[in-house]
């Protein structure tokens, strides 16, 4: 699904209007049917709500969203927050339009400003994605006044809010619990710094002209589950361990060799056909007992040592996994070094520590040799890292998260809330899945061991890197309904990743 700007936005709306066609003013009716459809099913035991109405579009929609909620039989008030004398055309129709059931309690910079209270339920329709300067006067007095209220639904955004550029830490934001966004998502809804602001959000379809969408040109996608569905490969009635490939997992060392067995056991989970996990002799008792599926290759030592590998010992290996629980060493270095040498043609996943050697000066100049569409699974510190330096706000972090990929071409799941995977042609896939109880010990190493596997069933890295993250995610997001998100652990995640395979194989039936 396209994550569009506000500009993009704006003309969707206008080829719609023109193309489907449709009034503009029927066209707002729809958004706000949309809106008000959502918010009796979730609020229906309230009855008394207050709707907040800016004096453009997005005011309109709060008029309209009174009207249908009043004909429901809630009791709204309506308050419209008038900074100048300026109203959009739609807006004014609908005013008259609601003027015969309610009458709004009008404010201008003259008037007292009403008192909110914490149990009240607000409706915010202030501004939309028209905003085109942060907040001051009678409107930021208002969002600031609105924020007592606990319960706050946003219209399409929270005010104030920028829909695709950085808001200043001063800016006044409306503090919605819940957004609910007309067709696409914003990209402001992707990035930490706004998760305050933004609060659940959801999309409901208001029929945006399909030829208008596919025109606009964007580099950022959000993997919903309609997309994620269709990465699944199917599985050949013919096919064996051979052709669902062999993958190479280098992880563990003395006293890390729980990252290596999570992310193997994931691997497993994940329909790869044959495992060999390479990690310190001393570990070969607790790793066959643990996951008799594995093949085990012994290093000498107590951490890593085998550095060097030929052509002959990889030509086996359909992808490799490197990172989990190898620590920091300069033989690790080598390692990679000797694997980009001599398996340049097999796909090569690189995660924690393998990320944090190359985060070192010498490690850094490995980067450019890394082979074509490698992929890295850092999260924010570790690519902080890697860079070198930090960011100021998340619009910064996703402009390095870009020239990063494109520059070395590589792929670089940036894992947070909505994973950001950034590939090599400059698009950057932000995921649908997964919750807070996924921030725990050992995820990440799930996820190597899931990409891993996608990589030896020969998915395209980009694929592998989208599809895995989205996998993880909602695997956790099974687990946290038996767990909850305090309880959950990574193991949790891998024991739910055939439950995740059994629904999205349940989708694709239903879809096909
Ligand atoms: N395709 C869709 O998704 C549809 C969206 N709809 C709704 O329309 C809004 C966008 O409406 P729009 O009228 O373009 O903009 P706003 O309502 O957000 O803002 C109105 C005007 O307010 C002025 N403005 C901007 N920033 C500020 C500010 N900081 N303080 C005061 N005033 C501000 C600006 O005008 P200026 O001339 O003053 O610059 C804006 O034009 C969208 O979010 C949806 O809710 C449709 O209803 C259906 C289709
Ligand atoms: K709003």
């Amino acid at each position: 699904m396209k994550i569009v700007s506000a500009t993009q936005i704006r003309e969707i709306d206008e080829y719609t209007i023109n193309h489907e066609p449709v009034t503009s003013i029927d066209l707002m009716e729809r958004a706000a049917t949309a809106f008000s459809s959502w918010f009796m099913q979730h609020y229906s035991n309230i009855k008394r709500i207050k709707i907040v109405c800016g004096p453009g579009n997005n005011g309109g929609d709060g008029l309209v969203i009174a009207r249908i909620l009043y004909s429901y039989g809630y009791k709204v008030e309506v308050y419209t927050i008038l900074p100048t004398a300026k109203t959009s055309k739609d807006f004014d129709i609908n005013l008259q339009r609601l003027s015969s059931l309610i009458s709004e309690q009008r404010i201008t910079p003259n008037s007292k400003l009403p008192q909110f209270h914490t149990e009240d339920i607000l409706i915010d329709a202030l501004f939309g994605s028209g905003l085109n300067r942060p907040l001051a006067g009678l409107a930021a007095d208002i969002v600031q006044a609105m924020n007592q209220a606990k319960t706050i639904i946003a219209v399409d955004i929270p005010s104030g809010l920028f829909t695709d550029t950085n808001n200043s830490k001063e800016d006044v934001i409306i503090k919605a619990t819940q957004t609910i966004a007309f067709q696409l998502p914003k990209l402001a809804f992707m990035l930490p710094q706004n998760a305050d602001f933004i609060g659940d959000w959801h999309l409901v379809d208001i029929g945006l002209h399909p030829t208008a969408i596919a025109q606009a040109s964007t580099n950022y996608f959000y993997t919903h589950t309609r997309k994620a569905i269709t990465y699944l490969k199917k599985r050949s009635k013919f096919s064996h361990k051979g052709t669902n490939g062999h993958a190479l997992l280098i992880a563990g060392s003395y006293g890390m060799m729980g990252a290596a067995i999570l992310s193997a056991r994931a691997c497993l989970r994940s329909g790869v056909g044959k495992l060999t996990l390479h990690a310190p002799k001393h570990a070969n008792d607790l790793v066959q007992s643990n996951i008799p599926e594995a093949l085990f290759s012994a290093d000498d030592n107590k951490y890593l040592s085998t550095t060097e590998w030929t052509e002959d010992q990889l030509k086996s290996y359909s992808a490799i996994g490197l990172g989990p629980g190898l620590s920091i060493d300069t033989k690790i270095l080598s390692l990679i070094h000797s694997i980009i040498e001599h398996g340049s043609s097999i796909p090569l996943i690189i995660d924690a520590d393998g990320i944090n050697n190359l985060s070192t000066p010498e490690g850094r100049d490995l980067l450019d040799k890394l082979p074509e569409n490698t992929i890295i699974t850092p999260h924010p510190k570790e690519f902080q890292k890697l860079l070198n330096r930090s960011w100021q706000n998340d619009y910064e972090k996703l402009d390095l998260l870009r020239e990063f990929s494109v520059k070395y071409q590589v792929i670089v799941c940036l894992k947070g809330a909505h994973t950001a995977v950034a590939l090599p042609d400059g698009s950057i896939h932000f995921n649908s899945t997964g919750n807070p109880g996924m921030a725990t010990g050992g995820s990440g190493d799930v996820l190597t061991g899931i990409i891993t596997a996608l990589l030896a069933q020969k998915y395209n890295p980009a694929h592998a890197a989208i599809f895995g993250v989205y996998l993880h995610g909602l695997a956790g997001d099974i687990a946290v309904k038996e767990k909850s998100i305090y309880s959950m652990v990574a193991s949790d995640l891998t024991d739910n990743l055939p439950k995740a395979f059994l629904e999205i194989t349940a989708l694709q039936t239903q879809n096909s």
